[in-house]
């Protein structure tokens, strides 16, 4: 966003790889955390940016608009996510649950009278949820996913290599040598960080291991896994046995995490699976949903109807 001006100069992916290096005219915000609007003016504008997209350029049109929400959210967080679309030139508003629409985009069969678990570990928010016909039967969200595990790395990274990263980095070290459970190539994993050395104030250059970044991760990863138990403790007995029979099903970007899916298989007993597309499952539900807007009505968690 261009601070005089308040115009966005780039949206999304984008804007994302200008985190951390912008110049002083400019400022790169992050409309949505933890899965919520924490800055509603510039999540309008990205709304709107999209908008116009997805309908080359026209700017007339009304569309009606389905949107993903964790389940864990406010009623005033979920009033302020459908104002923002309305205000974006929304028609009507869908709110659905971001693990219904995960479970959906994964193939799971919402539909039927059996037990799903899906986990949603997204940026801001893992949630955890067991779905039956359509419904979320019981779900816990807690605000540790991805973005966490990157601040661990951060935090790692100056306490014992006295080297301060950016976000990017973390995150970048996180997918190229982050693992969640030791597997034979882990000592293999190893990569060259750049950053400030904390003491000399001076740009250097750190050789890490896999295994050193596993370990620094430890902390997030065992909340998710907990979440995941506390959900299983509480699930029916009947949807309990489904769920030993189909497994469990792993979606959004921090499914990607690698030996994710071996840890919680390990720590629960229950065979657990990655969805194909894990980053793209939630918004593949969605299209789903919108394509089978009468069977599929159900799904819905909240509505607003303005003409
Ligand atoms: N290959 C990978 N390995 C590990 N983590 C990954 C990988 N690819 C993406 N991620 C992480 O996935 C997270 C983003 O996932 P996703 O796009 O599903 O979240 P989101 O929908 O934006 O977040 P939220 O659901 O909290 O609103 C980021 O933390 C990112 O670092």
């Amino acid at each position: 966003m261009d601070q005089d001006e308040k115009v966005p100069l780039a949206v999304g992916e984008d804007a994302k790889k200008m985190l951390g290096r912008t110049p002083g005219n400019v400022v790169a915000l992050r409309p949505l955390r933890d899965g919520v609007i924490a800055d509603f003016d510039t999540a309008e504008l990205m709304l709107k940016h999209f908008i116009r997209r997805v309908h080359e350029g026209r700017t007339l049109v009304q569309p009606r608009i389905v949107i993903g929400i964790p389940s864990g959210v406010t009623g005033v967080e979920r009033r302020a996510v459908m104002e923002a679309a309305s205000q974006a030139g929304a028609r009507d508003v869908y709110l659905i649950d971001e693990p219904v629409a995960a479970a959906i985009g994964a193939g799971l069969p919402v539909a039927e009278p059996t037990g799903n678990m899906i986990i949603d570990i997204g940026g801001g928010t893992t949630e955890v949820a067991v779905l039956s016909l359509q419904g979320t039967v019981l779900s816990e969200s807690v605000r540790v996913a991805g973005d966490e595990l990157s601040e661990s790395i951060t935090q790692y990274m100056k306490k014992v290599h006295n080297l301060v990263i950016g976000e990017r980095t973390a995150e970048e070290i996180k997918i190229q040598i982050g693992s969640a459970y030791p597997t034979h190539e882990d000592d293999d994993f190893s990569m060259e960080v750049r950053g400030l050395h904390l003491l000399s104030g001076l740009p250097r250059t750190v050789s890490i291991k896999g295994p050193e970044i596993r370990e620094s991760m430890s902390e997030p990863l065992s909340v998710i896994v907990d979440a995941v138990k506390r959900t299983l403790e509480r699930t029916p007995p009947e949807l309990a046995a489904d769920i030993i029979d189909r497994g469990i099903m792993l979606a959004g970007g921090g499914a990607l995490l690698k030996g994710l899916d071996t840890l919680i298989s390990h720590e629960t007993g229950i065979v657990t699976h990655v969805a194909a597309d894990p980053l793209s499952c939630v918004v593949l539900g969605t299209g789903r949903v919108l394509e089978n807007f009468k069977q599929l009505e159900r799904v819905f968690s909240g509505r607003s109807r303005h003409i």
